[in-house]
């Protein structure tokens, strides 16, 4: 773990169940590689997962078990590890490309900015020589204009300890939003492809699908018919990604899915038993069963990488990942990533407290921090209608220092505001309620609203608050000696197996909805204006564009103009260093 990190704390344990076939799982990491530094239930660093992957793997040869590595994407944005350096990521895919992942993709977020799609190109995929797989992606050659595979379309391979011969895919969801040197090719479309087609006809005795998808979205739903139509019982494993969540799906009796969440909060765990290999006789206990499988959600901290491997403080780490914990440290010494802009006063909560509320960083935002930016001198006294996506921030405040990392992983996006000047007021003062609501005016646009908050609204749809629960440790080894614990608060996951898929037993938090966009008035008039400027992230230019369009006004692209030089994330910074004091 990173020296500044926080001690976890000890907690109720379930244990891991192991396999023929295990699997560990990391997606939308986003850069949060050294960990979280103000939770200790999430404190470990890449470092520690590389040391945890290494003796969990040595485990599996000692008891001739398989142990696969699975990661899908979203491997960027969202941690000043990535965002603070110029180039983006000048740090990370070095110290992401030490662990040994056996089967690797494509995020939608290594694919917005060019740059970054670039990077993938040129470091990421050449760091996973044969394991990153892009079934539904290309690149574009900026030498020759050229559309070339992202890396190669699927992977046929065999286990190491069981020979179990596998065919695996790698697939990206069906994103729109990718700059102009990648092509995403729909699902639906790659699954007509001649190689798609032959591949789902290998003799093999398992599929693994990866992607960046959600578990139980249009393109894995494709994609399992697709697969299942031609094997009818040959076991399928999928890893989903993208909605943030812990998740699992069971499409049949063999043909199972798991996503681990987000962050590094979460190293997904999965195993098999009752895989049948060519050639091979079936252990006594499997013989005749189907397909067993078992989930757990691990919480990314050390007392839990020690309890799963049966380790402790000398005997877990490897040299290897504690050199890349001191590569780590050595990057956000240099990025300056603890250099502290101002004491947060208190938590401000994206979810955990609704909006609008005192405690709501949507409601601070809005109320405090916005019409303090918005404002451009030449445009001095103009009132103005200031609107950003909700999407655009990412994680919560905690009370104390808001560092130069912290306002990565508040807004990690380049987020710039841009305008249209002169706006009837009557049109622009509808277009908060237009872009929340949604509806036709948007889907005709082939906008849709899941755009614009954070991923985890995809899966989330109502409101979580949960009831005092009385706690019952059951079967559960206590971690700690604990008889009585005060839970620490975190994942209560309840998914389509159950709620005892969480490797800690924590007690719940809420999760609030929020809207798509929020928008400020700033220098309005008392009586109501005839014009205002439209201020908003450029990132949602489209939706304000569709609901101009709706409202009856005529603009386009040309009308949107640069408003501020600097980014969000920038104007943030200044903002925290002039508001907020030294005294944490
Ligand atoms: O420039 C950007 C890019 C993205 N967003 C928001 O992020 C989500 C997508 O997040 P994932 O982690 O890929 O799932 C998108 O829906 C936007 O809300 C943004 O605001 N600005």
């Amino acid at each position: 773990a990173q020296p500044s990190a926080p001690s976890p704390v000890a907690a109720p344990m379930r244990p891991l169940t192991w396999g023929q076939l295990n699997f560990l799982q990391t997606t939308d990491t986003h850069g949060w590689h050294a960990g979280h530094l103000q939770e200790p239930q999430y404190s470990a660093d890449w470092g520690d997962y590389i040391s945890f992957a290494n003796r969990m793997r040595e485990k599996a040869d000692k008891e001739g078990r398989d142990l696969l590595l699975i990661d899908t994407g979203d491997r960027i944005e969202g941690n000043g590890l990535y965002d603070a350096s110029n180039p983006k990521g000048q740090y990370t895919y070095d110290i992401f490309g030490q662990q040994d992942i056996d089967i690797i993709c494509t995020g939608n977020h290594e694919l917005y900015q060019a740059d970054a799609a670039a990077r993938e190109y040129t470091n990421t995929v050449p760091n996973f020589p044969g394991k990153y797989i892009a079934s539904n992606l290309d690149y574009i050659n900026p030498k020759t204009g050229e559309q070339i595979p992202m890396a190669q379309r699927y992977r046929k391979f065999t286990t190491k300890n069981q020979g179990i011969r596998v065919v695996a895919f790698g697939f990206l969801f069906d994103f729109s939003g990718n700059a102009n040197n990648t092509v995403v090719q729909p699902v639906e479309k790659t699954i007509q492809e001649q190689w798609f087609q032959d591949a789902i006809r290998e003799d093999t005795d398992m599929f693994i699908v990866i992607g960046h998808v959600t578990l139980h979205g249009p393109e894995y739903k494709a994609l399992y018919k697709a697969i299942r139509g031609r094997n009818w019982d040959t076991p399928i494993q999928f890893f989903g990604g993208h909605s943030h969540i812990r998740d699992v799906a069971k499409y049949d009796a063999n043909a199972y899915g798991l996503q681990a969440g987000r962050y590094m909060e979460t190293i997904g765990w999965a195993s098999l038993d009752g895989i049948r290999i060519k050639g091979k006789q079936l252990e006594k206990t499997s013989e005749s069963a189907s397909l067993s499988f078992t989930r757990r959600y691990i919480d990314n901290n050390l007392l839990g990488y020690y309890y799963h491997t049966g380790l402790d403080e000398s005997s877990f780490p490897t040299e290897h990942g504690t050199n890349v914990s001191a590569s780590i440290r050595d990057a956000r010494k240099t990025l300056g990533l603890d250099h502290n802009y101002g004491c947060a006063p208190k938590d401000f909560w994206l979810n955990r407290a609704p909006f609008p509320s005192n405690d709501s960083l949507f409601t601070w935002l809005q109320d405090s921090v916005l019409p303090e930016l918005v404002h451009l001198p030449e445009r001095k006294g103009v009132p103005r209608i200031a609107l950003t996506n909700t999407g655009a921030m990412r994680f919560d405040i905690f009370k104390g220092a808001f560092t130069r990392d912290t306002t990565y992983i508040v807004s990690p996006f380049i987020s710039k505001f841009v305008y249209i000047k002169d706006v009837p007021y009557v049109s622009a003062s509808q277009l908060l309620r237009l872009i929340n609501n949604g509806g036709p005016v948007f889907e005709a646009a082939g906008l849709q609203k899941s755009q614009l908050t954070s991923p985890e609204h995809i899966a989330i749809k109502s409101d979580i608050i949960p009831e005092p629960e009385v706690y019952n440790p059951g079967p559960q080894s206590p971690l700690g000696g604990l008889s009585t614990p005060d839970l620490v608060p975190g994942y209560t996951t309840k998914d389509e197996l159950g709620d005892d898929g969480d490797d800690t037993v924590h007690s719940p938090l809420t999760f609030y909805r929020v809207p798509n966009c929020i928008e400020s008035r700033i220098e309005f008039p008392e009586k109501t204006p005839e014009k205002v400027d439209l201020v908003f992230i450029d990132f949602i230019t489209p939706w304000v564009l569709a609901a101009l369009t709706f409202t009856g006004e005529k603009y386009t692209k040309g009308d949107v103009l640069p408003y501020l030089k600097d980014g969000f994330t920038e104007l943030l910074a200044e903002w925290i260093k002039q508001n907020w004091g030294q005294d944490c």
